[in-house]
């Protein structure tokens, strides 16, 4: 349509817009004119409560008044009081300016003062709230006259109390802006019966905030308010709970309990054993009340008996519930970039792109990325395909941060698969020196060999070999790494089965494996080593038998001692435990709980070597590898009985057909055949070396020989 145009309207004659002298301003002559309170002003609801309250203070002081013409001899003295206090106040107040540590001074005769003479105060106070009333129209002398109040008020109220300096100046800073509109809330007058000055002064103070200042501050009263309240039915509910009777054994073992009465039960247990002597029946000793305890948390966590006492020999009670609630929850997916081929940055872009949301993983790790969520499977993606970063969990840096490898380097990674750790220690040499990636585990050792490839490590010799013999193998390393094969106890959130499944003799069979291996471990390396010379113990369990008692026999059985981890967080490694007592120096060593890092649970000890001999003669050292391999070969033997019941059942078949008549007595053929695969498993597992790119060597084809030409010849 557009707009019509307007021919009747003549152009502007004479000099341009611009060329116009411009006037000068002109103002409204209310702008700048004194704020106009006369009545024909409208109130706000606020200003009117105000007017209200003025009134009633005024009525009040009227009284007052009256009272001080008809006894002028019995408020004489108030009066001196009067003065004297105001003047004291005015010094105080010029001394206060600024909150120096004067100020502080100056905070603490108040208190003293109100517990001498809070009588007297009180009597102050009214006459001073008659003062305040008088001069109501001047609006910053009734703001100085309310801060004056409201100091007063308090320390009626709060006779004992001390106030900080802190607390001081955040009141200061309040009340210096005081000269705003009222904004006390219905509600809030309401339910602020007892503090009802104080509040009111407050609020007289609060105008001069931001509103959502002002909502602060409510928020903050009535949540010192609800935790006070909240702490008092929580004091009452506990003196007048019903004490928790024990469970006799008759009616428990008909009664079918569900898992929210178990959890109850366990809740009740603990507070019971947080004030035993208050709340103990008589009649059931403590350990009664924690094999209860223990009988419950196994149900509602599903662990088995033997795990959760060790647990609960560990912990004390408060912790415990906190690590076993953390050990039900998955630890968040991690990943260590390859240093070998990318850089951090440029691998969480390229992840960021392809719609993975992550993070790094702390100050104290340069490679590792937390992953929240992603879109892609991180362990398809191209970047993982062409060797960028492996998945590991946090904690299982940790080792290898300790061990510290220095480029060229002879390290050993003692027990590798699946390399892991192994391609970590050879990103930080840089692919320089030699690592030797070794494990027992012929299956296993497949993945090492092909991690290594993806990673693009190219420095390391893997080998398939009982860590336990490794010395015959090669020794003279400049730094081990022996990540000991272990229960698993700390990861119990990865792997649920752990729980339930491991026993005494697991923990026996896994702790004398690991003495051996370290043992091993420390005699293969140079303790002459000019750069290293030091050995990284490490496992995923949190069992103090298969970590601390490790170490503090290696401690007692060769040449080596304890030295700082170089992580700097961690929990100590115990020094004691239960009526075990280690060396002191095992508090170097560090332990790292789901609860308190949220990392799996895991054990790092570094150990230097000071010299190439061993403190014991041939012959002990002798006895003493027997006994553990005796301890060793026992404990296999009792779980292979114990918990693998295919094996028992071909067993017991072969113990059913065990021949009679003239073959009675000797083995039959499955005996036989069963002893030559052990033998030929055991020969398979020692005699494979496989050096990691190693070429297909070139063999020459031989020329078929012409057997009767040969023969014939001369
Ligand atoms: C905790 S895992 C090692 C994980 C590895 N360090 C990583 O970061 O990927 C323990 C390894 O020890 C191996 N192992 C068990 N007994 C062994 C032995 N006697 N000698 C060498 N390795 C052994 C197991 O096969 C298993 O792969």
């Amino acid at each position: 349509m557009g707009r019509k145009a307007e021919f009747s309207e003549k152009p502007r004659k004479g000099p341009g817009r611009k060329a116009r002298k411009q006037k000068p301003p002109t103002f409204p002559k209310k702008s700048f004119a004194p704020l106009d309170n006369s009545d024909d002003k409208k109130l706000s609801h606020r200003q009117k409560q105000r007017l209200i309250k003025r009134d009633q203070k005024k009525k009040i002081q009227n009284a007052k008044d009256k009272k001080f013409k008809l006894f002028p001899d019995e408020n004489k003295e108030a009066e001196r009081n009067l003065q004297n206090h105001t003047l004291l106040k005015n010094s105080e107040k010029r001394k206060s300016i600024g909150f120096s540590d004067e100020n502080k001074q100056w905070l603490k005769p108040k208190s003293t003062k109100n517990k001498t003479q809070g009588k007297k105060d009180d009597l102050e106070l009214e006459v001073e709230s008659n003062e305040e009333g008088s001069d109501s129209d001047d609006q910053d002398q009734e703001s100085e006259t309310d801060e004056q109040e409201s100091g007063e008020l308090s320390n009626g109220n709060e006779i004992l109390k001390v106030g900080s300096l802190a607390d001081i100046s955040d009141d200061e800073n309040e009340d210096a802006n005081s000269n705003d509109d009222f904004d006390v809330s219905d509600e809030e007058s309401d339910d602020t019966a007892s503090n009802n000055d104080v509040d009111e002064d407050d609020d007289v103070d609060s105008d001069s905030l931001l509103p959502i200042e002002r909502e602060n501050k409510k928020l903050k009263r009535r949540e010192a308010k609800e935790a006070d309240l909240a702490a008092k039915e929580m004091q009452m509910s506990i003196d007048h709970q019903e004490i928790f009777s024990f469970p006799d054994n008759d009616s428990e073992e008909n009664k079918e309990i569900t898992l929210q009465e178990i959890q109850q039960r366990i809740k009740d247990i603990t507070l019971v054993l947080s004030d035993f002597k208050k709340y103990r029946q008589e009649n059931h000793s403590r350990t009664e009340y924690l094999d209860l305890l223990r009988h419950d948390l196994c149900i509602y966590y599903s662990y088995n008996d033997f795990l959760m006492g060790k647990l609960m020999d560990m912990f004390p009670l408060t912790e415990l519930m906190e690590y076993l609630e953390a050990s039900e929850v998955p630890r968040p997916l991690t990943i260590r970039t390859n240093s070998l081929k990318t850089r951090r940055r440029d691998l969480a872009a390229a992840l960021i792109n392809r719609g993975v949301n992550l993070d790094p993983l702390g100050k104290w790790t340069k490679v590792g990325l937390v992953v929240y969520s992603s879109q892609v499977p991180l362990g398809a993606t191209p970047e993982y395909l062409a060797g960028h970063y492996m998945i590991q969990g946090a904690s299982s840096l940790l080792p290898v941060m300790a061990l510290a490898p220095q480029e060229n380097e002879r390290v050993l990674d003692m027990c590798s698969a699946p390399g892991g750790k192994g391609s970590h220690i050879a990103s930080i040499m840089k692919n320089t020196g030699v690592l030797f990636a070794n494990d027992a585990n012929r299956e296993r050792i497949k993945a090492v060999v092909a991690n290594f490839h993806r990673l693009g490590v190219i420095n390391a010799i893997i080998s398939c070999e009982d860590g336990c013999k490794f010395r015959n193998v090669m020794t003279g390393f400049d730094r081990i790494l022996l990540d000991a094969p272990c229960t698993g106890t700390g990861v119990v959130a990865k792997d649920p089965s752990v729980k339930s499944t491991k026993n005494e003799v697991d923990v026996q069979r896994c702790y004398n494996l690991q003495r051996k291996l370290l043992l091993t471990a420390i005699d293969c390396v140079d303790a002459k080593s000019k750069t290293g010379g030091y050995i990284v113990y490490s496992t995923c369990s949190v069992l103090p038998e298969e970590n601390e008692w490790v170490i503090d026999y290696a401690l007692k059985k060769r040449n080596v001692k304890l030295v700082p981890t170089g992580l700097d967080f961690g929990v100590e490694g115990f020094t004691k435990y239960r009526q075990y007592r280690f060396h002191p120096s095992l508090n170097l060593t560090r332990r790292y709980y789901p609860h308190t890092h949220n990392m799996d649970g895991f054990y790092v000890a570094k150990l230097k070597k000071f010299s190439n001999t061993i403190p014991m003669t041939k012959e002990q050292q002798e006895a003493d590898e027997k006994e553990l391999d005796e301890a060793i070969t026992n404990a296999e033997s009792v779980v292979n009985k114990n918990t693998d019941p295919m094996e028992k059942s071909v067993h017991e078949e072969n113990e059913l057909r065990r021949p009679l008549g003239k073959h009675a007595g000797k083995p039959n053929l499955s005996e036989v055949e069963i002893d030559l695969k052990k033998r030929k498993l055991v020969e398979s597992k020692t005699k494979y070396i496989a050096n990691e790119f190693e070429k297909p060597l070139k063999v020459q084809k031989k020329h078929k020989v012409d057997h009767k030409t040969v023969s014939l010849t001369p």
